[in-house]
């Protein structure tokens, strides 16, 4: 059994894959930089011992170093950290600096490829929003272009950072309504919008360049935060655009995704 570890700015995920079958966890554990120590009732637990560990890690190098430390201690395996890459996976990085993509969004590329073939797009709502977009598996090679995106901050930090910067704002919850009366719905009501607008821009620069709209998909822990009105108004645009009414397609893990396909060619 092979860990998968996605170590995000709040919260690290661990899934893994039994190389021999391909069967994936079921659901990945998702744990606080703070309460990493219940990794180890977590991977006692598992159906096997795991034998190696494959990770990205966006969250600092003491992140790195605790999650080192505890893997060594408790199962004696080394973590074969990924970097972003110029090629890998079947995908191409057009980031100017290969290595300056976070990992997290490299492999999640890699990860998305394996659910569609067509333009795609990934949005998602971690710490940071990412609007990621990959092109369709034309090439006579069927390499996919990883073509760059998007990078604002996720919804939990829009909520916390204007509350922290002003005198009277609170962290505003409530849900999106069309004209706010009131402070926290004005709040939550301008992250909301914020967040759809962003990715109703890149939807819209991908209809561009392929000349047929990329199919959206979300994931990450602030997704509920923002879904109702990033669904509203993509449907809207694509209404008003003369598309079929397309849901944005939730995935649990692309970061682990494109993990499981790594670990075949690096472990
Ligand atoms: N139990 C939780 N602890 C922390 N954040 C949570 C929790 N449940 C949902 N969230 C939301 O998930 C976001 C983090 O999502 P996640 O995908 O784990 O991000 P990252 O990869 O940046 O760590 C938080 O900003 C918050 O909005
Ligand atoms: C954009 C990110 C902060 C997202 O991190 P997350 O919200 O998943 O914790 C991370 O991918 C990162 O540090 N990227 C480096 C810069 C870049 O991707 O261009």
């Amino acid at each position: 059994m092979i860990l998968l570890i996605d170590a995000g700015n709040t919260r690290i995920k661990i899934g893994w894959l039994d190389s021999a079958s391909g069967r994936r966890e079921k659901v990945a554990l998702a744990l606080r930089h703070a309460d990493m120590a219940e990794l180890r009732s977590w991977a006692n637990q598992l159906e096997s011992a795991p034998l190696a560990a494959i990770g990205v890690n966006v969250a600092g190098p003491d992140v790195g170093r605790s999650l080192a430390e505890t893997l060594r201690r408790d199962h004696s395996l080394e973590i074969r950290w990924v970097e972003s890459r110029r090629m890998a996976g079947g995908v191409r990085n057009a980031y100017e600096d290969a290595g300056q993509l976070g990992a997290d969004r490299w492999v999640s590329m890699i990860g998305l490829a394996r659910h569609t073939d067509d333009a795609a797009m990934l949005a998602t709502f971690g710490t940071a929003t990412t609007l990621d977009t990959l092109g369709p598996r034309n090439a006579p090679d069927g390499v996919r272009l990883f073509h760059g995106g998007l990078i604002l901050p996720g919804p939990e930090l829009m909520r916390t950072s204007l509350a922290a910067g002003t005198a009277n704002l609170p962290e505003g919850k409530g849900v999106a309504v069309a004209f706010p009366t009131h402070t926290h719905r004005a709040i939550a009501t301008g992250i909301a919008a914020a967040q759809a607008g962003a990715v109703l821009r890149q939807w819209r620069e991908g209809l561009e360049i392929f000349g047929t709209p990329p199919v959206v998909y979300s994931t990450g822990g602030g997704w509920n935060i923002v879904e109702a009105e990033v669904q509203r108004l993509l449907a809207r645009s694509r209404n008003d655009l003369g598309f079929k009414s397309e849901p944005i397609r939730w995935l649990h893990s692309p970061v682990l995704d494109g993990l499981a396909r790594l670990a075949a060619e690096l472990l």
